[in-house]
């Protein structure tokens, strides 16, 4: 699908969607459970992908309340549901009857290539183009020493994956500047091993945060795991961590029998870019649906506050407003936060003076390159960008950005940004691939279209 975009105003409210981070976790930890409901989870192509999994596995994921008339359980679509009831396979997941499919997503593959490692049997997971040239490599390693069968079918480190367990546990040292969702894996499927996982990071942790989210969610369902120091003793949060510590033999169970999902903070980074690009001079536009969480993207928060634009958060209501204002470019590590990279791109190409996005080798290995992405996509609007092996800078205030063919990449968060871009552009700019927002944020142009922006959608949704 393509969309068109013309230079327009925003005003109003949105409402963020539900995080895609802990949705993710959320069913898959409902599913090392005997059961539990997810509340408000985000319904996108990739949560689906993980829901499959779980009902690969032997649990079974269906609409709790708020499913369309129109949809049938059955089809896994779970369009309009706002709880999903899970019931699971008590951390033993049955082998699989088939290969499983992760599509698009990166979490499900790394989380779900670890579940299959306590299955006593062979499970292949596969996913679309874009997930089959990602890295698997280190995960695989990881599983290989603890003893349990896990190959690329191709030799290459990359999906196609044959995994077969049981995994019993131990110890395994791992890098951390590839992925964290390895550790995140290793530690959601360590909980339920006979003997426990102690993980060893090789090199520093990138996107830390994520190991965070991770280790607030066992907590919520009960589930201990440690960030450890290199002496072995505990730690607050996964920041500056030498390796973690899961022991073994517990139980999966959410108090209450149920687990509400925040909002996303890497969606909120669009809204928010949205409003400080192109709120109707004088006027806000509000973002609502943003309690704090342990997401490292809300520091996006603070960044789009540093680039000039006056912005309020009101932590207790959930609640983010933000004025339109001359940006000044800045310079951020993300590190911890390689999502919001496009974001700040975009938000550089519109300020004035340099914006250079720092550390950000990790974030070439997402759906698509995006340090490459949005430095060529930005110059086909006119904006001058850098581009080094981990750092990627813009040039803003060179010229005004100009409508222009734009490309998705097949990548949501690539659309996304570059829709906020085309909000600044002069006439009208088309982007490519819009279908792809399904993967996060699938209302994207709704919302945007409710705050204002003039956007045309042609072709069929794929
Ligand atoms: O664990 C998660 O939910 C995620 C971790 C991050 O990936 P990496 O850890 O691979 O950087 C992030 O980019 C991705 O969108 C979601
Ligand atoms: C990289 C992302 O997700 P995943 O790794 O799950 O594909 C993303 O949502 O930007």
């Amino acid at each position: 699908m393509d969309v068109h975009i013309t230079r327009s105003d925003l005003r109003g409210a949105a409402r963020a969607p539900p995080s895609k981070s802990y949705t993710h976790r959320a069913l898959l930890a409902a599913g090392y459970s005997d059961g539990a409901t997810v509340e408000s989870p985000l319904i996108s192509a990739d949560t689906r992908a993980t829901a499959r999994a779980v009902a690969a596995f032997g649990g079974s994921v269906a609409p709790a309340r708020g499913q369309a008339e129109s949809t049938s359980e059955a089809d896994g679509d779970f369009a309009g549901a706002d709880a999903l009831a899970v019931e699971g396979f008590g951390g033993r997941p049955a082998v699989p009857d088939d290969v499983i499919d992760c599509a698009n997503s990166g979490t499900t593959m790394r989380l779900v290539t670890a579940a299959a490692a306590l299955a006593d049997g062979t499970t292949v997971l596969t996913g679309d183009g874009s997930l089959r040239s990602r890295p698997q490599g280190p995960l695989l390693d990881a599983l290989d020493e603890l003893g349990v069968r896990a190959e690329s079918t191709r030799a290459n480190g990359q999906a196609p994956l044959v995994v077969a367990g049981p995994l019993a546990g131990g110890e395994v040292a791992i890098p951390g500047d590839v992925s964290s969702q390895y550790v995140t894996a290793l530690l959601m499927a360590g909980a339920v091993t006979d003997e426990g996982v102690e993980v060893e990071l090789t090199t520093d942790l990138k996107s830390a945060p994520y190991v965070d989210i991770t280790l607030e969610l066992l907590a919520d369902f009960g589930v201990e795991a440690t960030p450890i120091d290199a002496a072995g003793d505990p730690l607050d949060g996964a920041a500056g961590a030498a390796g973690f510590s899961v022991p073994g033999g517990q139980t999966y169970e959410p108090a209450g029998g149920s687990y509400a999902v925040p909002g996303d903070f890497s969606s909120i980074s669009y809204l928010l870019g949205a409003g400080a690009v192109a709120a109707v001079p004088g006027e806000t536009v509000r973002i609502e649906g943003a309690r704090p969480s342990a997401q490292g993207d809300a520091a996006i928060v603070e960044i789009v506050e540093e680039m000039g634009a006056p912005v309020d958060w009101d932590r207790e209501a959930g609640e983010i407003a933000v004025e339109r204002a001359d940006l000044s470019g800045v310079t951020v590590d993300v590190g911890d936060t390689p999502d919001l990279l496009p974001t700040i791109a975009v938000l550089g190409a519109v300020a004035n003076g340099e914006t250079r996005i720092e550390n950000c080798e990790h974030v070439r290995y997402k759906e698509t390159d995006r340090v490459a992405a949005m430095a060529e996509e930005l110059e086909k609007l006119g904006a001058e960008t850098t581009e080094e092996p981990d750092v990627l800078t813009v040039h803003g205030g060179e010229s005004d950005l100009e409508g222009a063919t734009v490309d998705g990449r097949h990548d949501h968060r690539i659309v996304m940004a570059l829709s906020v871009a085309a909000l600044a552009a002069e006439g009208t700019t088309t982007v490519r691939g819009a279908e792809h927002v399904d993967v996060s944020f699938p209302g994207f142009f709704d919302a945007m279209a409710d705050l204002g922006m003039d956007v045309e959608r042609d072709g069929a949704i794929e």
